[in-house]
């Protein structure tokens, strides 16, 4: 396997006696697209400003491009990141391209990028527009053309899509799914964002500092075993239908829109499919598989448990050091 680009080992970082991280450990290869989520304090901007050596870690390992990111190769990392910050804010009475311009000449990178990458975003329409006259989606492309100064390896996105309408957001995932297919890696660092798991390859879901689960989005399915919804159309009661897959686990109920909701194990998943493909009265189904902010709920709940067990746990380790004492 090529060299990680991000290599996270045990990091913790404490800001006094606060752990704003506590032993996280993450990779991130090259092109893939991770989805850091957490809800406000979790610790996703403490890893973003390691990932970027504003900040150090106080104690573990960290890599990116196979080097310390607060040391002295920091300034050639930095060329190869691109960083678009949370509520990007511009001069407002520059146009969008003298603003590109300014971040390129800070980048020590030619004024012949700025057009293009203008275009690039979507905004060549615009470029020499003030910014005090552009909507928050065009100012968010700006935030990404000036992340994109320099054509980064590593792109890290902080709440990319707040505020932008449907439209607005398609297009910037659209953005990111062009950057993978660069082969650039991406973090995309957000609350849950509703739509984001089909542009990212994996999750990190963080909690009060610590990693509560990372992996693919099947794997987290799997880790989490939530269980699946059917949406059925069909001409029956909830009752009838329970009693017909009575033995599979499913439980049915009747949803808003006139539909059948059945929610079953996943194990039973292929068994019941077969037995509703079989019944002629089932006019359309639909299957939804459990969502990202599903499987995040879940784990955040996780988190919750670990926190109510954990004074119940010290005590006990207290007492039992009071006993051996
Ligand atoms: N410079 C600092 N000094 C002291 N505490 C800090 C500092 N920066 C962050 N923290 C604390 O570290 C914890 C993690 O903060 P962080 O900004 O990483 O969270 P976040 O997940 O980005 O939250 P949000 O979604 O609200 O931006 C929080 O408890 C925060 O108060």
């Amino acid at each position: 396997m090529n060299q990680p680009v991000i290599e996270m080992q045990a990091v913790g970082k404490r800001y006094g006696k606060l752990t704003a991280l506590d032993e996280v450990s993450l990779t991130l290869g090259e092109g893939e697209v991770l989805g850091l989520m957490g809800h406000n304090g979790a610790g996703k901007s403490t890893s973003m400003k390691l990932i970027l050596g504003l900040i150090r870690p106080t104690s573990g390992e960290l890599r990116v491009f196979g080097h310390d990111p607060g040391g002295s190769a920091a300034n050639d990392l930095r060329l190869r990141l691109g960083y678009l910050p949370e509520n990007v804010q511009f001069y407002e009475q520059l146009s969008g391209f003298e603003v590109l311009d300014y971040f390129a000449r800070l980048k020590r990178i030619g004024i012949g990028i700025v057009e293009p990458l203008l275009e690039r975003v979507g905004l060549g329409h615009a470029m020499h527009r003030r910014v005090k006259t552009y909507s928050k989606g065009m100012r968010q492309r700006l935030g990404l053309a000036q992340a994109l100064i320099g054509e980064p390896r590593l792109m890290l996105l902080d709440e990319p899509t707040v505020g932008l309408d449907p439209m607005a957001t398609r297009d910037f995932y659209g953005m990111v799914d062009e950057l993978r297919d660069r082969g650039v890696s991406v973090i995309l660092c957000s609350h849950v964002l509703p739509g984001v798991e089909r542009h990212i390859d994996r999750a990190a879901i963080l909690g009060q500092g610590r990693l509560l689960a990372s992996g693919s989005i099947d794997e987290l399915r799997e880790a989490a075993d939530l269980p699946l919804v059917i949406r059925l159309r069909i001409a029956r009661t909830p009752e009838s239908i329970a009693e017909a897959l009575r033995g599979h686990g499913v439980l049915a109920r009747l949803a808003g829109d006139g539909r059948i909701e059945l929610t079953l194990p996943v194990r039973a998943k292929m068994a019941v499919l077969r037995e509703l493909a079989a019944d002629p009265e089932v006019v359309d189904l639909e299957l939804e598989p459990p969502t990202l902010e599903s499987l995040y709920a879940h784990f955040d709940g996780t988190l919750r448990d670990r926190v109510e067990a954990e004074p119940a746990s010290a005590a006990v380790h207290d007492a039992q050091q009071g006993v051996s004492a």
